[in-house]
């Protein structure tokens, strides 16, 4: 797949700064949220940007490797128990998207559970969860390749709608090991310090999900650490790879990717691992508490919005960052000038 994303202009960049400087406060009192401003403005090149139809699409697949509870807290089980929930508006990104207006989309990437026929599930699912990675490839190439098309097309439906917000969030035991592997090989960091204590591993649970992963890329050593496809075939998920394409579609469309913790950002890790691009799009919604996440922020040069030491995935740091990126637009577009208002401005020197 092909992405064609293009570098953002910056031919707007004064008349922003500019907006931004002639609002009623002192110059930069509006910290981070300023940062944002600027930046969505540009993505959107202009200087009254819209958030339109925000929608947070949460992928959910398994892991082969969570079915021997090797590197997981939790039972496999849990990500279609976990789906079920979301669909039934019980979890923690239910109550944080309703509260904030933001539309939600529950998708089965590759959930090792047959759903038949149930209402609001997006079917994009390739398998049923992906194979152990301690015994062979995660996906075969036409699975990943596949992965790729299904959630680039996923996120074209939803700018079709008239979105062009999109925030990627995520559901499958044992993610966290998958995106451990890809940011050790993309970030070349020790797979010690990419891992965490994901769903909440206890001491002795930790020391056998790092044993393991380093067993794994031992089993891969021959892995071309320069090719971001074959990482993702190798250590991904279904939806990590479906994140991933999202994203670089959604930067191709010119929309504001809101990115979530560790495991959404490992997916963004590996898109700008294709295109560099991809990040002039992106807001990194918050700061995670799993281990790898500084890291992984640093490698990538971004701060996130907050941090509330949250650690869930869902998308949840998105839903709850959102009305901050509200806020952002809003002073923006609303609030008055100096001039508008005819408040004096600074005295110059
Ligand atoms: C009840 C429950 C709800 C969750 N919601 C998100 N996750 C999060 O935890 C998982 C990753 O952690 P690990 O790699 O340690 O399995 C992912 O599914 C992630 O979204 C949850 C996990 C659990 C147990
Ligand atoms: O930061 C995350 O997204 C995260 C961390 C731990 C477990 N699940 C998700």
């Amino acid at each position: 797949m092909k992405f064609n994303i293009k570098p953002i202009s910056s031919a707007l960049d004064t008349a922003i700064k500019s907006k931004i400087g002639s609002k009623t406060k002192p110059l930069g009192a509006l910290g981070k949220l300023e940062t944002i401003a600027f930046k969505i403005a540009r993505i959107q090149q202009t200087l009254i940007p819209q958030l339109q139809h925000p929608t947070i699409i949460v992928f959910a697949a398994d892991h082969g490797i969570a079915k021997e509870g090797l590197v997981n807290s939790y039972p496999q089980e849990v990500t279609f128990q976990m789906v079920m929930n979301f669909l039934s508006g019980g979890a923690a990104i239910n109550v944080f998207a309703n509260q904030n207006n933001i539309n939600l989309k529950i998708v089965d990437a590759g959930i090792n559970y047959d759903f038949g026929k149930i209402e609001g599930l997006i079917d994009t699912k390739i398998a049923m969860g992906t194979e152990n990675y301690l015994l062979t490839t995660a996906m075969r190439e036409q699975q990943c390749d596949k992965a790729l098309v299904k959630g680039a097309e996923l996120v074209q439906s939803i700018f079709d709608r008239g979105s062009n917000v999109v925030g990627f969030g995520e559901m499958g035991i044992g993610n966290t090991s998958s995106s451990a592997l890809l940011m050790s090989m993309i970030c070349n960091i020790s797979i010690v310090d990419c891992v965490g204590n994901g769903t909440g591993a206890n001491s002795e649970q930790l020391e056998l999900k790092i044993k393991t992963l380093v067993q794994v890329l031992e089993k891969h050593s021959h892995v071309d650490t320069t090719n971001p496809l074959e990482l993702l075939q190798t250590f991904g998920g279904f939806e990590i790879a479906q994140m991933c394409s999202g994203m670089l579609k959604a930067a191709e469309l010119g929309m504001v990717i809101l990115v979530d913790g560790f495991i959404s950002s490992a997916a963004i890790l590996v898109a700008q691992s294709i295109n560099k691009n991809v990040l002039d799009y992106a807001i990194f919604t918050h700061h995670s508490d799993e281990q790898g996440h500084t890291k992984m922020l640093e490698f990538m040069k971004v701060e996130p919005v907050m941090n509330l030491g949250m650690r869930l995935g869902e998308g949840s740091g998105i839903a709850v960052s959102y009305p901050i990126i509200g806020a952002a637009v809003n002073f923006l577009n609303k609030m008055a000038s100096f001039e508008s208002a005819q408040v004096s401005n600074k005295v110059k020197p």
